[in-house]
């Protein structure tokens, strides 16, 4: 049995709902896809860092019945109050390192530093953190190739729903000329909640509490993390290479309960658009900006934590693809999921990491 040691670097909601799925189906795992996961080292601003590469590894078990907030490793054997990233990162053996801690929109750190230090160090990544693929996904991946790492990151658009996956492994012969949708869960569900007569102050909450926003949700409605998330599509899906001022964002925080209603009373429903379509010269034009749609939009119907992506192609015109855009069980879902393209890589005995195809040759937008 193949056996593939993990290091999870932050142990918020999706790290720790990663664990859980491990913990809980680690053996039915096993069986079904033929490698089992041991966790070595887990690393958390708050817990501190905790390492344990003998015998079975980390014990789970006492770690998720502890409220997340209480959790402290310093007094446990292998413990240390020091999150201590870049020793773990680099020194601790593992073969995968799992990176969720928060996404920063603006330099994408601690997270770039944390997926360069892993890939340096030869060690496969994979990631729901939208920083370092939104802004450095290019040099990320050629880096991985060098030293024969993957770097996989299907959950930084569409939480655990395989929209970059699908994509790449089935669309081939199609030319796709844009891709639009409703990718961020945190808002189309505050939309929803608006609707339904909330204010935004508790609709905020109430996202926070089931997991969905950002760690500074400002990033979520201000349409910051769906900039990145666009980002991610054209320059994975259209082979273009934008950078944040390519991309024009507005946020849904000017969407008053009067928009709201007057959109409603004309069957139209507001929702966070993000885009990205390429020019008839090859370039490739992208923004975020909020719409209201009418109910026959395919985007109009898909509410709540939902999120959709549109392909726009020649051969079989517009492919949605829809699933959960947020959640800590379905984005650790992601992770696992890249864990098991890693492994099929490892199978077919393929050297470097993927490197994405684009459908055509790469203009900067
Ligand atoms: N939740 C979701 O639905 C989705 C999340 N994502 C992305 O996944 C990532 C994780 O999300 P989620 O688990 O919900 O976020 P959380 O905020 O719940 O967890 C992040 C954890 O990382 C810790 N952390 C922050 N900085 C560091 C650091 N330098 N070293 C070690 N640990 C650190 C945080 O500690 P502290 O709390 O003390 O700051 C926290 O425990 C984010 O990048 C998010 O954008 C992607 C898709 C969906
Ligand atoms: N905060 C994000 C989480 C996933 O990326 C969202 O709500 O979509």
């Amino acid at each position: 049995m193949i056996r593939y040691d993990l290091a999870l670097i932050g142990f918020g909601g999706v790290n720790r709902a990663l664990a859980e799925l491990i913990a809980e189906r680690g053996d039915g795992l096993a069986a079904e896809l033929g490698f089992a996961l041991r966790v070595v080292a887990i690393t958390d601003l708050r817990a501190g860092s905790l390492v344990r590469t003998e015998g079975a590894g980390i014990d789970l078990a006492p770690l998720l019945a502890t409220a997340p907030g209480e959790l402290d490793f310093s007094g446990l054997d292998g413990g240390s109050p020091e999150p201590r990233n870049e020793w773990v990162i680099r020194d601790v053996p593992a073969d995968i390192v799992a990176e969720a801690t928060f996404t920063n929109p603006v330099d994408g750190e601690p997270a770039l530093s944390h997926v360069r230090w892993a890939l340096e160090a030869g060690k496969s990544v994979c990631t729901t953190n939208k920083g370092p693929v939104a802004l450095a996904g290019r040099a990320l991946k050629r880096l991985a190739a060098e030293r024969g790492a993957a770097f996989e990151f299907e959950g930084a658009v569409l939480s655990g729903t395989p929209v970059l996956r699908t994509a790449e492994r089935m669309f081939d012969g199609l030319r796709i000329s844009g891709v639009e949708g409703i990718m961020n869960g945190t808002s189309n569900y505050i939309l929803g909640r608006l609707e339904a007569g909330l204010g935004l102050a508790d609709a905020v909450r109430e996202a926070q509490l089931l997991g969905y926003a950002e760690a500074d949700p400002t990033a979520d409605i201000e349409g910051h993390d769906v900039r990145l998330k666009v980002m991610i599509m054209a320059n994975e899906v259209l082979g273009a290479d934008l950078r944040q001022e390519d991309v024009s964002c507005e946020g849904i925080t000017a969407i008053g309960a009067r928009d709201i209603e007057e959109a409603a009373a004309a069957g139209l429903r507001w929702k966070l658009v993000g885009s990205a379509v390429r020019r008839p010269d090859g370039t490739v034009a992208a923004r975020v900006a909020p719409a209201a749609l009418p109910a026959d939009h395919p985007l109009a119907g898909i509410s709540g934590a939902t999120n959709a992506v549109a392909f726009h192609t020649d051969l079989l015109g517009t492919v949605t693809v829809s699933g959960p855009g947020a959640g800590r069980t379905e984005t650790a879902y992601a992770l696992l999921s890249d864990i098991i393209a890693i492994h099929r890589r490892h199978l077919t005995g393929a050297e470097t990491a993927p490197v994405r195809r684009t459908r055509e040759e790469t203009v900067r937008g």
